[in-house]
Protein backbone atom coordinates (compact mmCIF):
# COMPACT_ATOMS: atom_id res chain seq x y z
CA UNK A 1 0.00 0.00 0.00
CA UNK A 2 1.54 3.48 -0.40
CA UNK A 3 -0.05 6.63 -0.61
CA UNK A 4 1.67 10.31 -0.42
CA UNK A 5 0.72 13.26 0.99
CA UNK A 6 -1.85 16.36 -0.70
CA UNK A 7 0.77 17.56 -3.31
CA UNK A 8 1.75 21.00 -2.09
CA UNK A 9 0.77 24.44 -3.75
CA UNK A 10 2.25 25.39 -6.98
CA UNK A 11 5.51 26.94 -6.25
CA UNK A 12 5.84 30.62 -6.50
CA UNK A 13 9.49 30.04 -7.86
CA UNK A 14 9.89 30.27 -11.35
CA UNK A 15 11.86 27.27 -13.49
CA UNK A 16 15.96 27.71 -12.08
CA UNK A 17 15.47 29.70 -9.07
CA UNK A 18 17.19 28.74 -5.86
CA UNK A 19 14.51 26.68 -3.71
CA UNK A 20 16.08 29.03 -0.77
CA UNK A 21 17.63 32.23 -1.13
CA UNK A 22 19.00 33.91 2.29
CA UNK A 23 20.52 37.63 1.67
CA UNK A 24 22.24 39.71 3.94
CA UNK A 25 20.98 37.40 7.03
CA UNK A 26 22.26 39.01 10.37
CA UNK A 27 20.97 38.40 13.99
CA UNK A 28 22.45 40.03 16.93
CA UNK A 29 21.37 39.33 20.46
CA UNK A 30 22.49 41.79 23.62
CA UNK A 31 24.92 43.80 21.07
CA UNK A 32 26.30 40.60 20.22
CA UNK A 33 26.46 39.38 16.03
CA UNK A 34 26.15 36.05 16.10
CA UNK A 35 25.28 35.90 12.24
CA UNK A 36 26.90 38.50 10.30
CA UNK A 37 25.58 39.26 6.58
CA UNK A 38 25.22 36.17 5.55
CA UNK A 39 24.27 35.08 1.73
CA UNK A 40 23.60 32.12 -0.37
CA UNK A 41 21.46 30.32 -2.71
CA UNK A 42 20.71 26.63 -2.73
CA UNK A 43 19.22 25.34 -5.41
CA UNK A 44 16.03 22.79 -5.80
CA UNK A 45 17.64 18.99 -5.28
CA UNK A 46 20.95 20.36 -3.63
CA UNK A 47 23.00 19.17 -0.49
CA UNK A 48 24.73 21.52 1.38
CA UNK A 49 26.87 20.87 4.38
CA UNK A 50 27.41 23.67 6.95
CA UNK A 51 30.24 23.31 8.68
CA UNK A 52 32.38 25.56 11.13
CA UNK A 53 34.33 25.35 14.04
CA UNK A 54 32.56 25.32 17.72
CA UNK A 55 30.76 28.46 17.95
CA UNK A 56 30.68 29.66 14.39
CA UNK A 57 27.15 30.25 14.13
CA UNK A 58 25.52 27.38 12.28
CA UNK A 59 22.86 26.13 15.05
CA UNK A 60 22.27 29.75 15.09
CA UNK A 61 21.55 30.06 11.25
CA UNK A 62 19.45 27.22 11.10
CA UNK A 63 17.20 29.02 13.81
CA UNK A 64 17.19 31.92 11.55
CA UNK A 65 15.87 29.65 8.66
CA UNK A 66 13.06 27.82 10.82
CA UNK A 67 12.21 30.98 12.89
CA UNK A 68 13.48 30.30 16.08
CA UNK A 69 15.64 33.23 16.52
CA UNK A 70 14.31 36.70 15.00
CA UNK A 71 16.15 37.97 11.87
CA UNK A 72 17.85 41.80 12.55
CA UNK A 73 18.15 42.21 9.08
CA UNK A 74 18.14 40.66 5.48
CA UNK A 75 15.35 38.05 4.04
CA UNK A 76 15.03 34.35 4.00
CA UNK A 77 13.27 33.32 0.61
CA UNK A 78 11.54 29.90 0.24
CA UNK A 79 10.25 28.88 -2.69
CA UNK A 80 9.78 32.14 -4.23
CA UNK A 81 7.83 33.23 -0.71
CA UNK A 82 9.68 35.73 1.32
CA UNK A 83 9.11 33.71 4.91
CA UNK A 84 11.57 36.43 6.85
CA UNK A 85 9.26 37.42 9.02
CA UNK A 86 6.70 33.44 9.05
CA UNK A 87 6.36 31.71 12.48
CA UNK A 88 8.02 28.29 12.86
CA UNK A 89 4.50 26.23 11.69
CA UNK A 90 3.71 28.84 8.93
CA UNK A 91 7.36 28.09 7.33
CA UNK A 92 6.87 24.01 8.21
CA UNK A 93 4.02 24.42 6.54
CA UNK A 94 5.52 26.02 3.56
CA UNK A 95 7.94 22.86 3.41
CA UNK A 96 10.92 23.75 5.38
CA UNK A 97 11.30 20.72 8.45
CA UNK A 98 14.40 20.53 10.26
CA UNK A 99 15.73 17.96 12.85
CA UNK A 100 17.16 19.12 16.57
CA UNK A 101 20.69 18.58 17.93
CA UNK A 102 18.62 17.56 21.36
CA UNK A 103 16.26 14.67 20.49
CA UNK A 104 12.38 15.70 19.82
CA UNK A 105 10.48 12.01 19.88
CA UNK A 106 8.05 11.16 22.80
CA UNK A 107 10.23 8.62 24.90
CA UNK A 108 7.02 7.14 26.29
CA UNK A 109 5.36 6.49 22.72
CA UNK A 110 5.41 3.71 20.78
CA UNK A 111 7.71 3.96 17.20
CA UNK A 112 4.77 4.02 14.67
CA UNK A 113 2.92 6.49 17.08
CA UNK A 114 5.83 9.13 17.13
CA UNK A 115 5.57 8.80 13.34
CA UNK A 116 1.87 8.74 13.43
CA UNK A 117 1.20 11.99 15.40
CA UNK A 118 3.54 13.91 13.22
CA UNK A 119 1.58 13.00 10.03
CA UNK A 120 -1.62 13.61 11.32
CA UNK A 121 -0.70 16.89 12.71
CA UNK A 122 0.49 17.81 8.72
CA UNK A 123 -2.44 15.72 7.34
CA UNK A 124 -5.10 16.79 9.84
CA UNK A 125 -4.63 20.24 11.53
CA UNK A 126 -6.84 22.29 9.46
CA UNK A 127 -9.50 19.38 8.43
CA UNK A 128 -13.42 19.23 9.67
CA UNK A 129 -14.18 16.13 12.51
CA UNK A 130 -15.68 14.37 9.92
CA UNK A 131 -12.57 14.48 7.37
CA UNK A 132 -10.29 13.43 10.55
CA UNK A 133 -10.78 9.81 10.26
CA UNK A 134 -10.46 9.35 6.97
CA UNK A 135 -6.53 11.90 7.72
CA UNK A 136 -6.16 9.01 10.37
CA UNK A 137 -6.20 6.03 7.94
CA UNK A 138 -3.69 8.33 6.03
CA UNK A 139 -1.50 9.22 8.69
CA UNK A 140 -0.94 6.01 9.41
CA UNK A 141 0.23 5.15 5.67
CA UNK A 142 2.13 7.62 5.50
CA UNK A 143 4.33 7.26 8.84
CA UNK A 144 4.93 3.02 7.51
CA UNK A 145 6.02 4.65 4.78
CA UNK A 146 8.67 7.13 6.41
CA UNK A 147 9.48 4.16 9.10
CA UNK A 148 10.05 2.38 5.88
CA UNK A 149 12.51 4.69 4.36
CA UNK A 150 14.36 4.76 7.52
CA UNK A 151 14.45 1.00 7.87
CA UNK A 152 12.97 0.87 11.14
CA UNK A 153 9.48 -1.03 10.24
CA UNK A 154 10.35 -3.88 12.01
CA UNK A 155 10.65 -1.58 15.09
CA UNK A 156 7.24 -0.13 14.89
CA UNK A 157 5.82 -1.33 17.82
CA UNK A 158 8.22 -0.65 20.14
CA UNK A 159 8.60 1.83 22.62
CA UNK A 160 10.75 4.79 21.46
CA UNK A 161 12.77 5.38 24.78
CA UNK A 162 14.21 1.98 23.91
CA UNK A 163 15.63 2.09 21.01
CA UNK A 164 19.36 2.72 20.10
CA UNK A 165 20.60 6.33 19.50
CA UNK A 166 21.36 5.72 15.73
CA UNK A 167 17.46 4.52 15.73
CA UNK A 168 16.63 7.35 18.00
CA UNK A 169 18.15 9.49 15.04
CA UNK A 170 16.27 7.76 12.42
CA UNK A 171 13.20 7.94 13.72
CA UNK A 172 13.54 11.49 14.08
CA UNK A 173 14.23 11.71 10.51
CA UNK A 174 10.74 9.20 9.79
CA UNK A 175 8.73 12.07 12.28
CA UNK A 176 10.63 14.78 9.54
CA UNK A 177 9.69 13.24 6.42
CA UNK A 178 6.16 12.50 7.66
CA UNK A 179 5.65 16.09 7.61
CA UNK A 180 6.41 15.89 3.57
CA UNK A 181 9.21 18.92 4.18
CA UNK A 182 10.96 19.71 0.26
CA UNK A 183 13.89 21.25 2.33
CA UNK A 184 15.25 19.32 5.42
CA UNK A 185 17.71 21.09 8.04
CA UNK A 186 19.33 18.36 9.69
CA UNK A 187 21.69 18.96 12.70
CA UNK A 188 24.17 17.18 14.04
CA UNK A 189 21.45 13.93 12.72
CA UNK A 190 24.86 11.62 14.38
CA UNK A 191 25.07 13.37 17.72
CA UNK A 192 25.63 10.26 20.46
CA UNK A 193 25.56 8.10 17.67
CA UNK A 194 27.57 4.91 17.62
CA UNK A 195 30.41 4.27 15.30
CA UNK A 196 29.00 1.46 14.06
CA UNK A 197 25.91 3.04 13.45
CA UNK A 198 26.97 6.01 11.50
CA UNK A 199 27.34 4.46 8.00
CA UNK A 200 23.80 3.10 8.22
CA UNK A 201 21.98 6.47 9.44
CA UNK A 202 24.66 8.32 6.43
CA UNK A 203 22.64 5.64 3.90
CA UNK A 204 19.19 6.63 4.99
CA UNK A 205 20.21 10.64 4.53
CA UNK A 206 21.77 9.79 1.02
CA UNK A 207 18.66 8.16 0.29
CA UNK A 208 16.22 10.52 1.41
CA UNK A 209 18.22 13.15 -0.63
CA UNK A 210 18.64 11.07 -3.86
CA UNK A 211 16.06 9.07 -3.90
CA UNK A 212 13.64 11.24 -2.75
CA UNK A 213 14.95 14.35 -4.63
CA UNK A 214 14.65 16.77 -0.59
CA UNK A 215 16.69 19.45 -0.49
CA UNK A 216 18.96 19.16 2.49
CA UNK A 217 21.25 21.46 4.47
CA UNK A 218 22.90 19.34 7.28
CA UNK A 219 25.07 20.49 10.37
CA UNK A 220 27.40 17.63 11.37
CA UNK A 221 31.02 17.31 13.02
CA UNK A 222 31.80 13.78 11.12
CA UNK A 223 33.88 15.83 8.50
CA UNK A 224 34.13 12.55 6.48
CA UNK A 225 30.76 11.47 6.27
CA UNK A 226 29.00 14.86 5.65
CA UNK A 227 32.27 15.63 2.32
CA UNK A 228 30.95 12.04 0.86
CA UNK A 229 27.40 13.82 0.84
CA UNK A 230 27.19 17.39 0.05
CA UNK A 231 27.12 18.99 -3.57
CA UNK A 232 28.49 21.73 -1.91
CA UNK A 233 29.93 23.20 1.82
CA UNK A 234 29.28 26.20 3.71
CA UNK A 235 31.72 27.09 6.11
CA UNK A 236 30.71 29.56 9.02
CA UNK A 237 33.28 31.17 11.14
CA UNK A 238 32.41 34.10 13.76
CA UNK A 239 28.75 34.23 12.32
CA UNK A 240 29.80 34.94 9.03
CA UNK A 241 29.82 32.41 5.17
CA UNK A 242 33.91 31.86 4.86
CA UNK A 243 32.91 29.83 1.98
CA UNK A 244 30.84 28.04 -0.09
CA UNK A 245 31.87 25.50 -2.67
CA UNK A 246 32.92 22.41 -3.67
CA UNK A 247 34.06 19.85 -0.83
CA UNK A 248 37.67 19.51 -2.83
CA UNK A 249 37.65 23.49 -2.87
CA UNK A 250 36.67 24.15 0.65
CA UNK A 251 39.00 21.55 2.26
CA UNK A 252 42.11 23.07 0.30
CA UNK A 253 41.11 26.60 0.64
CA UNK A 254 43.90 28.31 2.99
CA UNK A 255 41.15 30.74 4.67
CA UNK A 256 39.40 27.60 5.71
CA UNK A 257 42.42 25.66 7.43
CA UNK A 258 43.57 28.71 9.03
CA UNK A 259 39.67 28.85 10.35
CA UNK A 260 39.91 25.42 12.17
CA UNK A 261 43.63 26.34 13.06
CA UNK A 262 45.53 23.16 11.88
CA UNK A 263 42.27 21.25 13.38
CA UNK A 264 41.82 18.10 11.16
CA UNK A 265 39.14 18.89 8.26
N1 LIG B 1 19.96 32.83 21.95
C1 LIG B 1 21.23 33.26 22.05
N2 LIG B 1 21.55 34.33 22.81
C2 LIG B 1 22.81 34.78 22.89
N3 LIG B 1 23.86 34.22 22.25
C3 LIG B 1 23.60 33.16 21.49
C4 LIG B 1 22.29 32.62 21.34
N4 LIG B 1 22.36 31.54 20.50
C5 LIG B 1 23.66 31.43 20.18
N5 LIG B 1 24.41 32.39 20.76
C6 LIG B 1 25.85 32.58 20.61
O1 LIG B 1 26.11 32.63 19.22
C7 LIG B 1 27.34 31.98 18.91
C8 LIG B 1 27.11 30.91 17.87
O2 LIG B 1 26.45 29.80 18.51
P1 LIG B 1 25.94 28.55 17.66
O3 LIG B 1 25.32 27.60 18.65
O4 LIG B 1 25.12 29.03 16.54
O5 LIG B 1 27.31 27.97 17.13
P2 LIG B 1 27.59 26.59 16.42
O6 LIG B 1 28.45 26.87 15.24
O7 LIG B 1 26.31 25.86 16.16
O8 LIG B 1 28.43 25.84 17.54
P3 LIG B 1 28.56 24.27 17.93
O9 LIG B 1 29.31 23.61 16.81
O10 LIG B 1 29.35 24.30 19.19
O11 LIG B 1 27.15 23.73 18.11
C9 LIG B 1 27.90 31.46 20.22
O12 LIG B 1 28.84 32.40 20.70
C10 LIG B 1 26.68 31.40 21.12
O13 LIG B 1 27.04 31.57 22.46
Amino acid sequence: MTTSLPAPAPAARPAGEPVLRVAGLTCAIGGAVIVSDVSFDVAPGEFVAVIGPNGAGKTSLFNLLSGLLSVTSGTITLDGADITGASPAARARRGLGRTFQSSSVFAGLGVRENVRLAAQARLGGSLRPWQRVRASDRALEVAERALGRVGLTARGDALAGSLSHGDKRKLELAILLATDPAVVLLDEPMAGVSTEEVAGLTRVIADVHREEGRTVLMVEHHMDVLLGLADRVAVMHHGSLLALDTPARVTADPAVQEAYLGDQL
